[in-house]
């Protein structure tokens, strides 16, 4: 999408062919930094220090880190050992593990020295697919805020709750739960987006915030805790959360704080959409607040906060007292039943085993 007027993705394959270019997103929103990624290690310690993020944009970046290994090293034991230290670097989101399972699947019956070539082509590919399946993901939701805005007065904005960042930042484009929103946008609809801010790493004041406000969509950021005085009183349309991994069963895992968000809509009547791409379905499992693992991250999150200064310098600060414990789960599961439905690149989908099933067969197949 567009930065300052700007076409740019949130990863690409820079013009040596070899190396990784990503947008910095610790850095935003106060510096606009280009990384550079050279190697498996820096794909792995990009994911781990979340200079990117987003279930999608990790597992792009995991299969460039494959190429990336395979280009130093084209053996077995190379693959085998960049296979574990990228599947090692985040635990919840599901994309990372689909991306390595995609890259070994195609590299290990190659002879070593197919596989550098095999392994760009693919992992462009699956950056490649993600754009078209967010597009497909922004089709389908787009007949959602239409339906909304033929109740409309004219001029009267499609108000959409979003929670975490989930939007092109987050993927390789356009975004899941956002891709709905861009398309409504452009194409002229009114929509207004109520952002929750996230805390404790505030990836939808930094980031949604951002991105959606370079775009030209109307949105305001609102502290975590807003949402359910807002249904209250009718002033959210709808709720389009992404998500990290969805269980066969359909219940969601998002960033922590969306569970909330789901049973203020549920007791408002207030309808709640989940927007994924297919890779972050895990068959695996059925039941997805005892299966899916849920990260745990660094107290300093929660105990500091980072933002620019009045004379512009960017600085942290401690926000909680010394020596108070500080518990930081990244995550929660929402329960299918509070899930109207699922937006995926093949259509709006009912949260339950059959209807996911029955859309992606090849997924689910052996399950
Ligand atoms: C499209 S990924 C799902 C998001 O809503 C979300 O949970 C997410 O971006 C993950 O947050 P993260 O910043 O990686 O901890």
């Amino acid at each position: 999408m567009k930065v300052d007027g700007r076409h740019f993705r949130s990863i690409w394959l820079e013009d040596d062919g070899w190396t990784v270019g990503a947008i910095d997103q610790r850095r935003l929103p106060h510096e606009f930094v280009v990384a550079r990624i050279a190697s498996a290690e820096d794909a792995t310690e990009a994911i781990r220090s979340m200079l990117v993020r987003g279930a999608p944009l990790i597992g792009a970046t995991a299969a460039y880190g494959m190429a990336l290994a395979m280009r130093t090293d084209a053996s077995d034991a190379a693959l085998d050992r960049a296979y574990a230290m990228l599947l090692a670097a985040r635990p919840t989101a599901i994309n990372l593990k689909w991306a390595l399972d995609e890259m070994a699947r195609l590299l290990r019956p190659l002879p070593a020295s197919e596989r550098v070539a095999a392994a760009y082509r693919r992992a462009v590919e699956i950056a490649e697919e993600d754009v078209t399946i967010n597009q497909g993901i922004g089709r389908h939701g787009l007949a959602l805020i239409e339906q909304i805005t033929a109740t409309k007065r004219p001029g009267e904005p499609v108000n959409v709750l979003t929670h975490c960042n989930a939007g092109w930042l987050a993927t390789v484009d356009w975004g899941t739960a956002t891709a709905p929103i861009y398309l409504a946008h452009d194409r002229g609809l009114k929509v207004h987006v109520w952002v929750d801010e996230t805390r404790p790493r505030n990836q939808g004041a930094s980031l949604t915030a951002w991105e959606l406000g370079h775009h030209g969509v109307p949105h305001t950021v609102i502290p975590d805790n807003t949402g359910g005085h807002l249904m209250q009183h009718r002033m959210v349309d709808l709720a389009i959360v992404g998500t990290d991994r969805v269980a066969a069963n359909g219940d969601v895992c998002n960033k922590i704080g969306t569970y909330l968000k789901a049973l203020a809509a549920h007791d408002n009547g207030v309808p709640f959409y989940v927007a994924l791409p297919s890779p972050t379905i895990d068959f695996s499992i059925d039941d997805g607040i005892r299966q899916i693992p849920i990260e745990q991250r660094s107290a300093d999150e929660v105990a500091n906060m980072t933002g620019r200064t009045a004379d512009g310098r960017v600085e942290t600060v401690r926000v909680v007292p010394e020596g108070s414990p500080v518990a930081n789960y990244a995550f929660d599961v929402t329960p299918a039943r509070l899930v109207t439905g699922l937006i995926t690149e093949r259509g709006l989908l009912r949260p339950e085993r059959a209807a996911l099933a029955s859309a992606f067969p090849e997924r689910s197949a052996g399950h």
